[in-house]
């Protein structure tokens, strides 16, 4: 526990309590998002687990509710890798909340075999970029209603050997798991900045994330990461020290200067050029748009 302290890096300070917020985490049944929903659930949110399977979400909120004694913690399902499940969810949330003040775009998949979703895209970008790009797309409005809201996308540190490579974003014509989601992550770090861009001036914020090297169930795919999780734990953190920078961006007072920036530790941190390229993130804004179906100014 003492190593791990030392590894800890970064903590959110603020006190903060946000009773009356609405706040939905996607893949809160564990990991990083069901820490980061108990904190929000301490501090008084109405917090909305979205996730693949109720069951495992429920047993989640269940846990939240009792540690919080905040009755106020929900599980809706919602399946990222199928644009159907995603609608749904959307459908559903707009017709029960009028009020969405923080949107945490925290699922992800790591290097897992190849394979598509529902609506034919590789499995890493359908599920880490484009549902989450669908996903805000759809309850954009409900935010800009809300106003001040924020988004807080979940990347990594691995966007640092992503590239965009648009002649073979579903990776038909060369396919390795660990670069495909090195891919994802610097998806998601363009996507917000390009968001970050578009919503300038209409009081929705938008944050991106690498929570550090977090001891959770994010290696379930790959024997050997599992092993070297195991192997290197004492020097990685805890879910919980992995959700303060997710909690910094979503309550740390006064941050709205740096929308579209990039944290580590509960601090801005340096990107990849990738990252940078503006060119890049419009490209793949479209390009995320023609997958989708769908229109986004
Ligand atoms: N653990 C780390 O070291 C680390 C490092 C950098 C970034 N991250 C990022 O942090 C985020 C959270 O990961 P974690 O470490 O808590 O891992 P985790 O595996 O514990 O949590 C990921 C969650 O996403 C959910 N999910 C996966 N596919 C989904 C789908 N199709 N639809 C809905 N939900 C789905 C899983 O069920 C799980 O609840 C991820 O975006 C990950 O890329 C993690």
């Amino acid at each position: 526990p003492s190593i791990r302290k030392f590894f800890a890096g970064g903590v959110c300070t603020t006190n903060v309590r946000i009773p009356g917020k609405v706040v939905v985490i996607t893949g809160a049944n564990t990991g990083i998002g069901k820490e980061t929903a108990r904190e929000l659930a301490r501090r008084g949110a109405r917090v909305y687990i979205a996730c693949r399977d109720v069951l495992k979400g429920e047993s989640a909120a269940s846990e939240i509710r009792a540690d919080t004694k905040n009755s106020q913690v929900l599980v809706r399902k919602l399946d990222l890798s199928d644009t159907k499940s995603i609608r749904a969810f959307a459908e559903g949330f707009l017709a029960e909340e009028k009020k969405l003040h923080i949107l945490i775009n925290n699922a992800g998949v790591m290097m897992c075999p190849f394979s598509k979703t529902t609506d034919g895209f590789e499995t890493h970008l359908g599920v880490n970029h484009l549902g989450h790009f669908l996903l805000t797309y759809l309850l954009l409005e409900r935010l800009k209603e809300s106003a001040p809201a924020r988004v807080v996308n979940l990347s990594s540190v691995a966007h640092l050997g992503g590239k965009i490579r648009f002649h073979d974003l579903h990776g038909e014509k060369r396919y390795c798991s660990g670069f495909a989601y090195c891919h994802s992550k610097l998806a998601n770090v363009l996507f917000t900045r390009e968001l970050a861009r578009r919503l300038q001036g209409t009081g929705v914020t938008a944050y991106v994330v690498h929570p550090g090297v977090v001891m959770s169930e994010i290696v379930r795919h790959s024997f050997l990461l599992c092993l070297l999780w195991r192997l290197f734990s004492p020097f990685f953190k805890s879910t919980r020290q992995g959700a303060q920078t997710s909690l910094y961006c979503a309550l740390e007072e006064g941050l709205e200067p740096l929308s579209g920036k990039y944290f580590s530790d509960c601090k801005r941190t340096w990107v990849s050029p990738r990252a940078r390229d503006k060119k890049t993130a419009e490209r793949l804004w479209n390009v995320s748009c023609e997958l989708l179906g769908i229109q986004w100014e």
